[in-house]
């Protein structure tokens, strides 16, 4: 049996997620078949006519949507052909658009699909049209057996709930506009609106004039269903083309590239065809096994001997690509997935022979955990280049691992029992006492360590070794203090020391009562003299702020005011004079920011959601999840100024949730429980993120739409204090966020050619904006100031990884690799081969590889001790490192 493979996860992997799902279905009726029917004769007497037209039309859909580019320019696609002796041919497609034209939002959705009955009078064709072949059913109470039905209920899943506006769907699909507009129309006896439209494309259904369905596929978890529908069943990592398996007939399987095979009557057949796009290479399934554990194929009739003696038997592709390296030099810049883009495979003489033409993908056959040490050499294999027998693969460093398992752990591609301690013991080396005690109270926060008490008696020594160089001399003590500085560092992280199976803290050293641990907490912010001497810095506008301000602060008189200035206008300037002016009086002046690098600029700066306990899932009724009694709650009442930044870059929601909690743990009715606010921002910056969200959403969730709006008082910055030395680069971003700068169409802007790096191709273009960018990069003995004054900024993390790549190989030193532990939750049955998540580049999290060297620059993706600075986005510089330990700086 002729079996052709297809890897739907490389498919994925290469192109991204699929984002349209196509059906159609023959229309019997059509005249181009009617017209061909002699006399007396239905369309299922003649199924070569009714293929051969189904094919014809087929032909043009794929012109339509390929060449003209009717959903714009595609990727590559998978389509699916399914002639049937029952039920009528019909067509799967599944459409990857090419970056530029993906379809991301509702309004994008609502442009091409309608799920909704046309208007009679405005549209007849397409009325008739959708009644004919767009409504589902009728099925449930309407008509319980149709074919739909499934233990009592529709399969797919009709009628739908009506909906005024299209959104997007949690997990699959999108739930398109149904609205209950009154329409109705009878269908084969029943009245149905709606709710029973299959959705369609107006222009493709009266083109095509047939059953013709579309969807947009909404999110990356739709692939997986998509795939399996496409495919049946069948495996959803390796796709296998065979008969269907409701065919008693079938004794071959024919295969008919553009499926140009026209349907015998009699037999029942599915005719595949995968026509990837000409990019798109075919893909061959790479075997591995362990040594002497490989399939070997014979016949019937040879010998069991003379199988096992014959020379091809001992060959497989592994053993050939071992072969391969240890010959061949080239042939060592591999890794074995990528061996069949340079090599094809004979499989008659089993051996790999250099490529002349035409390139192929290589995947490896999957290989489940559970099946111990093939995983793991599988997982070398994906990571390992050049390796010339099993035994050079086990082998690190020049020791010879006796398992494949030790071997990858040694690599760091897989995550050892160990690795957290390793880390600590790597980290004591180079790290003071109190960095490794706050690196272990990170760890506790971060890592979901399981024995806890066990990496707290094996590292003990290590974080107590400066209390024992001070007064303190019994081990109880000292054990005390520790435990008292990592409780403080816990709680600066938001967490209680309590939580972790740690040895007790005693009740005597503890900070004056944990009600009020916070407010002692902020009162010893150190407050920066030079911050003291900023007022007389202040350009009058900043001055009439602050006084405004203060004059509140001072007579406590209740009020909410918004700095609203474009960046660089000083905001960040006032708040730190305002800040320090409080602080020396004193009183409690409460700093945060919606991000965690804009708060640490500012002293004693939070996150906004870490200070105030903000839910992540908010709503318009959420409070903040702090109690009446907590340290937060006493912390805020006593609180004299209250700082928020970027506020215009967070949820209304957040904003009103601090409100209402306010107003309940202070008990005065009055916004924000009558404090003096100060909220900051700039509207023509970054705005909330709703995801996937039209702009009227986008729109509705920022502050100028809250309740709160209208007792803001707004405090406009105007002047440019940043771009005081470019006058022309400061009035040019002006004008852009002012929307006055002349665009082409809405959303371009024509940069003037000074700043351009002018393109001419890509690879070129990309290396004279990192030579022009940094001049110096591979001149060894460059300044950590030097990287980190200038940066290249990019629109998508894989155009950052990609710069990233080309950076580091430029960068002088030597590099260390470190390796990310993926792996999906919820699949058991191992659907998501882990080289596909670790290809995937979500946000917050690194890539798969990392390639460091010492001074090499670094962005931290998290927020792990904002308090101290380190939060998603800050900037730091390694200064060392080790295989599980990395020291940086800021
Ligand atoms: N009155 C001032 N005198 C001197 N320098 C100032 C003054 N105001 C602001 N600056 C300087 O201008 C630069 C930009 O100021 P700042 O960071 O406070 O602006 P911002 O409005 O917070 O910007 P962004 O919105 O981009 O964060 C800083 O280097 C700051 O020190």
């Amino acid at each position: 049996m002729r079996r052709r493979y297809l890897d739907a996860m490389a498919l994925v992997q290469r192109f991204g997620k699929p984002d349209i799902f196509l059906t159609m279905t023959c229309n019997p009726h059509w005249e181009e078949i009617t017209r061909e029917l002699a006399e007396g004769q239905s369309p299922q007497d003649r199924p070569d006519l009714v293929a051969r037209v189904f094919k014809a039309k087929l032909e043009d859909l794929k012109d339509l949507l390929f060449k003209k580019k009717f959903f714009g320019e595609v990727a590559a696609h998978v389509h699916v052909i399914e002639f049937q002796k029952r039920g009528l041919p019909h067509a799967h497609f599944l459409i990857i658009l090419k970056s530029d034209y993906k379809i991301t939002n509702s309004d994008q959705y609502d442009e091409i699909i309608s799920a909704e009955i046309p208007d009679n009078d405005k549209y007849p064709i397409l009325h008739d049209l959708v009644i004919k072949h767009m409504m589902h059913g009728p099925c449930g109470v309407l008509n319980i057996n149709d074919p739909c039905m499934e233990n009592g209920s529709c399969r797919y899943h009709y009628p739908r709930h009506f909906a005024e506006t299209t959104q997007q769907g949690e997990d699959s699909y999108p739930i398109y506009r149904r609205r209950n507009d009154g329409r109705r129309v009878r269908i084969r006896g029943a009245v149905l609106d709606n709710r029973w439209v299959v959705p369609y494309n107006p222009y493709l259904l009266i083109r095509y004039n047939c059953h013709i369905n579309i969807e947009v596929c909404s999110s990356i978890k739709a692939v997986k269903y998509l795939f399996k529908y496409i495919y049946k069943g069948h495996d959803r990592a390796s796709i296998v083309i065979e008969a269907a398996e409701d065919d008693a007939v079938i004794n071959e399987i024919r295969e008919y590239r553009d499926a140009r095979f026209i349907s015998p009557p009699e037999a029942i057949w599915r005719i595949y065809s995968f026509n990837l796009s000409e990019m798109y290479p075919s893909v061959i399934q790479l075997q591995v096994h362990l040594p002497n554990m490989h399939l070997v194929h014979y016949k019937d009739s040879e010998k069991l001997e003379d199988v096992v003696c014959k020379g091809s038997s001992s060959r497989t592709m592994l053993t050939e690509y071992f072969r391969m390296n240890s010959i061949y030099s080239y042939a060592r810049n591999f890794l074995y997935k990528e061996f069949p883009e340079f090599f094809v495979w004979n499989n008659s003489t089993k051996s790999w022979k250099r490529r002349k033409q035409r390139i192929q993908v290589g995947r490896l056959v999957a290989a489940h955990p559970a099946e111990g040490e093939r995983y793991y050499l599988r997982i070398l294999l994906n990571h390992v280049r050049g390796a010339t027998s099993f035994e050079d693969l086990r082998t690190v460093d020049g020791f010879v691992f006796a398992t494949f398992r030790e071997a990858a752990e040694r690599r760091g591609l897989i995550e050892a029992d160990c690795s957290i301690s390793d880390c600590l013991s790597e980290a004591a080396t180079f790290a003071m006492p109190s960095a490794f005690r706050r690196l272990f109270a990170t760890i506790l926060v971060f890592c979901e360590v399981k024995n806890v008490r066990e990496l707290w008696g094996k590292h003990f020594e290590a974080m107590a070794d400066d209390f024992q160089q001070g007064s303190a001399t019994d081990k109880e003590s000292i054990e005390q203090m520790v435990l008292r500085d990592i409780s403080d560092i816990l709680y600066s992280m938001g967490k209680d020391i309590s939580c972790f199976d740690l040895p007790e803290m005693l009740d005597g050293t503890e900070l004056a009562g944990s009600n009020c641990r916070e407010v002692i907490e902020e009162m010893s912010i150190n407050i920066d003299p030079e911050h003291l001497d900023l007022y007389a810095t202040l350009n009058c506008e900043q001055r009439l702020a602050f006084d405004e301000i203060m004059h509140h602060v001072l007579q406590k008189k209740s009020k909410v005011f918004f700095i609203d200035g474009p960046g660089g206008t000083g905001k960040t300037h006032l708040y730190k004079a305002l800040l320090a002016k409080v602080c020396s009086m004193g009183l409690i002046a409460i700093a945060t920011a919606t991000s965690g690098i804009a708060a640490s600029i500012m002293p004693g700066g939070r996150t906004a959601h870490s200070r105030f306990k903000i839910p992540v899932n908010i709503h318009d009724d959420s409070l903040c999840s702090f109690s009446k009694q907590s340290g937060t709650a006493e912390l805020l009442r006593r609180a004299s100024l209250i700082i928020w930044d970027e506020v215009a870059m967070t949820k209304r929601q957040a904003v009103e949730a601090l409100d209402r909690s306010l107003q309940d743990i202070t008990g005065v009715l009055s916004p924000f429980g009558g404090k003096v606010i100060v909220l900051g921002g700039d509207f023509t910056q970054v705005l909330p993120v709703v995801r996937r969200g039209i702009r009227a959403q986008i729109t509705d969730a920022t502050l100028k739409k809250s309740y709160l709006w209208r007792c803001i008082k707004q405090i406009k910055l105007w002047r440019n204090m940043r771009a005081q030395s470019d006058p022309w680069f400061s009035d040019f971003l002006l004008r852009i966020g002012d929307g006055t700068e002349e665009s082409i169409g809405q959303d371009y802007v024509r940069l003037p050619d000074e700043i351009v790096v002018p393109y001419i191709d890509p690879k070129h273009s990309v290396s004279k904006l990192i030579n022009d960018i940094f001049p110096s990069l591979g001149q060894n003995g460059i300044s950590p100031s030097y990287i980190s004054t200038r940066a290249i900024l990019s629109t998508k993390n894989e155009y950052v990884d990609e710069l990233n790549e080309k950076l580091i190989d430029r960068f002088p030193g030597e590099e260390q690799i470190y390796y990310s532990f993926d792996s999906a939750v919820d699949d058991p049955h191992n659907y998501y081969p882990p080289e596909f998540i670790n290809s995937l580049t979500p946000n917050g999290l690194p890539p798969h590889v990392l390639r460091l060297k010492i001074n090499c620059p670094v962005i931290l993706l998290r927020n792990l001790d904002p308090f101290n600075g380190l939060c998603n986005g800050t900037r730091l510089i390694i200064r060392a490192f080790q295989e599980n330990a990395i020291l940086m700086q800021k």
